[in-house]
């Protein structure tokens, strides 16, 4: 057995029976691999009963005195329960208690050596601990010694956060420990001064002891047992959906803890920099679970994310002449130590104003010369208060800052403005200054974002007919190394189905039924509030009512892609806020079906004006069940019926009256008119309706019974363009500001005479293409084409992420 390991149990490890069974199974487990030394902290809750001792007055002796006996029955009573109580065991915890009232009831010590007296104290926790579980494993058949590293671990007489005096204390250790034949429990914490008073070693002195043994004792593993599952992404105080890392590297311990992470302390670290040393944080609540594994080398992997959230600040700005006198203030060496970030000081010019922010208690020290320095100045110095520092590390801004533009976007379509950004050139963090709740909702924000597959898109669908349905369809066959899809929602006019895991076309025809009833406040209300980094509402519902929300969806820095071509086309007023809101926002709102289903009309009339083109006319057909239905009458197929067919292919509207009325193609020709500029309302478009005049006022079931009425009116039209080799086509023109649209007889060998299925031809003439027109042609209707058109607007807007 040449291994040595180091356990360390955290004073939650040890805080009852059954914990401490806990601990000695994991020791039983160990011992059978590697040498096992153990390191203890205090039994849970001891440090603070021995503290408060301390700070009680000899003046109320009852108080102290229920202190000290609960403190010896505590161990006792543990002592007993978990089969150590031999005489022997018991005698020495006994010794422990008797020392301690004797040290507490030192007038001399006390007033004389008060930092010493209190060290002496605080360190009866640590060697109670360590005495009670060697006294339990050895009662186990794991035959212990309990070791007080008072006599080892050797500091300089700083009292409460002493230094180690390092050549000496690793002699000491290695000398103790080196060859001892059975398992040390060794006391985590303390050490002495060269005049043996006790001292102890401040913030995670038992995790820094553990180290200094396993740098003694050239271990190769130590696990550090505690309360938590290993080093987090976050705090889960602040953020409940923080995450483990599962290996970080000595340099990633070091730069968290300067920023605020509390699970290793960076001393820990110091003793075994560089040796090859693997430690792992453990869960003592859940003993199954691997924790987090530390190592020198883990450098270079993604693991390295996470966020603190550290302060109070406060924050000023002054003029750049007065920041000199305030550096010159911030460094008297009898300022309280506030640490790391107690405060940081940004100075771009002589001429731009210098930003301060520090630690709330910092400023309370100087806040009288601060003024005072401004008053003669002639400044009113204004501070903001209570601010909070949100500091987030990955390994993605050793390549880009890529990440910061991102989460800021993300920030700001979420509300979150932060009142200061830091960012340190070369390193891999950046801080965000906020007031404190923002701060925590920033918190959980960034969390999402750092935990989540950044390539993830979240989705909600309304509306899964003829395109959503087949929408969903693509989503689950989609595939690809940069993007994936989480589709947390989808809706009918009826019921709502969430799933933060994500959606499939299954549960649309299995659990969308069983849905809630589809209320849009709170799908709004949910979607808004929801932490998801990166999310698009699909609407493709053709519904007035869902097209009316896009504001509200936009205004919660949710993206919006739709073929519905409602929103484009009610009041102009309407289509420019929509675009105001989306770029306040900095979200997209795309709608590349709205003309020509999967074609790339709307995409390339844009280009086209973007490079500085002019467009002149757009003509042609833009519907494809009109297309459907004329070539279905040239077959011979009756008017009433082609309806009914282009309505189940998914190509009519949800009302296929849109289509034969003309509105689908002027909503169409509208949306164009609007990208070129033009500022035009419904009501100014000619259009020449197909609805049959005693049919307008019917029901949509009622007019579709009745529609046969009118096939041998059709049948006649078409015979009529037949006799003169032509045939019919719904076609409409843009030009000089003007729309028409209506039913034309063309020839059959012309190129929209040719059109088949539910083809579109669509010719734009402009200033470069004046002569021969750009065509684009295709199909430009049915569920396949726009759904893949739908996906498309989708992939657009994650590659602009
Ligand atoms: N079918 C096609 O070829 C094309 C369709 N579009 C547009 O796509 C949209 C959808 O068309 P289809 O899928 O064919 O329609 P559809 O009638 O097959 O499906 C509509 C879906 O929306 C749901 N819905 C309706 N009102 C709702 C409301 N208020 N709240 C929640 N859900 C609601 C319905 O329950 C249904 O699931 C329409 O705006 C249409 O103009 C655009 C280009 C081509
Ligand atoms: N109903 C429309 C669908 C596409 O926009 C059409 O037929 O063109």
């Amino acid at each position: 057995m040449s291994q040595t390991h180091i356990l360390k149990f955290g004073g939650t490890s040890l805080q009852d029976a059954s914990f401490i069974n806990r601990a000695v199974q994991v020791v039983k487990e160990k011992s059978k691999e590697a040498r096992t030394v153990i390191v203890v902290s205090a039994i849970s809750g001891v440090t603070e009963r021995l503290l408060a001792l301390s700070n009680i007055s000899p003046s109320k002796a009852d108080k102290a005195n229920k202190i000290l006996k609960e403190l010896r029955k505590g161990h006792t009573s543990l002592l007993t329960r978990l089969g150590g109580s031999t005489k022997e065991n018991f005698e020495q915890l006994n010794a422990l208690f008797d020392e301690l009232r004797a040290v507490y009831f030192n007038e001399d010590l006390r007033t004389e050596k008060h930092k010493a007296w209190r060290d002496h104290i605080l360190s009866i926790g640590e060697r109670a601990s360590a005495h009670l579980f060697a006294s339990v494993l050895s009662a186990r058949q794991l035959p212990s010694v309990p070791v007080e590293t008072q006599h080892y671990v050797k500091t300089d007489n700083t009292f409460g956060e002493a230094n180690i005096i390092p050549g000496l204390t690793r002699e000491l250790l290695n000398e103790a420990l080196q060859s001892l034949d059975k398992i040390a429990v060794i006391t985590g914490f303390i050490g002495s001064t060269q005049q043996h008073e006790i001292t102890t070693l401040g913030r995670s002195g038992s995790d820094y002891t553990a180290a200094l043994i396993a740098d003694a004792l050239n271990a190769d593993h130590m696990e550090i047992w505690t309360d938590v599952d290993g080093v987090l992404t976050a705090d889960p105080k602040i953020v409940p959906e923080a995450r483990n890392l599962e290996y970080l590297s000595f340099e990633d311990i070091a730069e968290l803890s300067a920023h605020g992470a509390k699970v290793i302390h960076p001393k820990t670290i110091n003793p075994v920099r560089k040796s090859d040393l693997t430690i792992r944080v453990r869960n003592s609540y859940k003993p199954e679970q691997s924790g987090t594994l530390i190592r020198r080398e883990h450098q270079t992997n993604g693991e390295f994310r996470s966020i603190t959230v550290t302060g109070p600040f406060i924050y000023f700005e002054v003029p750049d002449s007065l920041a000199s006198e305030i550096s010159r203030l911030l460094d008297q060496p009898e300022l309280p130590d506030s640490g790391s970030d107690g405060f940081s000081i940004s100075r771009t010019s002589r001429f731009e104003p210098a930003q301060f922010v520090m630690k709330n208690e910092l400023y309370d020290t100087l806040e009288k010369p601060l003024q005072e320095l401004a008053r003669r100045e002639d400044i009113e110095l204004s501070v903001s208060r209570d601010l909070f520092r949100v500091n987030t590390f990955t390994n993605k801004l050793k390549e880009s800052d890529r990440a910061v533009t991102q989460i800021l976007q993300l920030l700001h379509r979420k509300g979150l403005r932060p009142r200061r950004i830091h960012r340190e050139n070369n390193r891999r963090y950046f801080s965000l200054l906020f007031p404190e709740e923002q701060a925590r909702r920033a918190a959980n924000l960034i969390n999402e974002y750092l935990i989540s597959d950044s390539n993830r898109t979240d989705i909600f669908l309304a509306g899964v007919g003829a395109v959503g349905g087949k929408l969903l369809e693509l989503i689950d066959e989609f595939e690809s190394k940069e993007v994936s899809f989480n589709v947390v929602g989808i809706c009918n006019s009826t019921h709502t189905l969430w799933n933060n895991r994500g959606l499939h076309k299954r549960d649309l025809e299995e659990q969308l039924a069983k849905g809630n009833e589809t209320d849009w406040q709170e799908i709004i209300q949910k979607l808004t509030d929801g932490d998801w980094h990166h999310t698009i509402f699909v609407d493709a519902t053709g519904s007035e009512e869902v097209a009316r929300l896009y504001p509200d969806f936009l205004e919660a820095g949710i993206h919006v892609v739709t073929p519905s071509k409602l929103a484009n086309t009610f009041e102009q007023s309407y289509y420019d806020r929509l675009r105001e809101k989306a770029s306040a926002k900095g979200v997209s709102f795309r709608y590349e079906t709205n003309v020509g289903a999967g074609l790339p009309i709307i995409s390339t009339i844009n280009d086209l004006l973007e490079s500085g083109d002019k467009i002149l006319e757009l003509s042609g057909v833009v519907s494809g069940t009109m297309t459907y239905l004329f070539n279905e009458l040239e077959k011979g197929v009756s008017f009433s019926e082609a309806v009914s067919v282009a309505k189940q292919k998914g190509y009519a509207e949800p009302d296929p009256r849109d289509d034969l009325s003309g509105e689908d193609v002027a909503r169409k020709f509208l949306t164009l008119a609007r990208e070129l500029g033009l500022q035009l309302e419904m009501e100014d478009l000619q259009v020449e309706s197909l609805i049959p005049e005693p049919l307008k006022e019917l029901d949509r079931e009622s007019f579709l019974e009745r529609l046969s009425e009118f096939d041998e009116y059709w049948k006649e039209h078409m015979d009529e363009a037949a006799s003169k080799d032509e045939t019919l086509r719904y076609t409409g023109k843009l030009k000089d500001g003007k729309i028409t649209i209506g039913v034309e007889s063309l020839p059959l060998n012309s190129p929209l005479g040719q059109l088949k299925g539910t083809g579109n031809m669509l010719r734009i003439f402009s200033s470069r293409y004046a002569e021969t027109p750009m065509i684009i042609q295709g199909a430009g209707a049915g569920r396949e084409v726009t759904a893949a058109g739908v996906l498309n607007d989708i992939l657009k807007i994650t590659k602009e992420q």
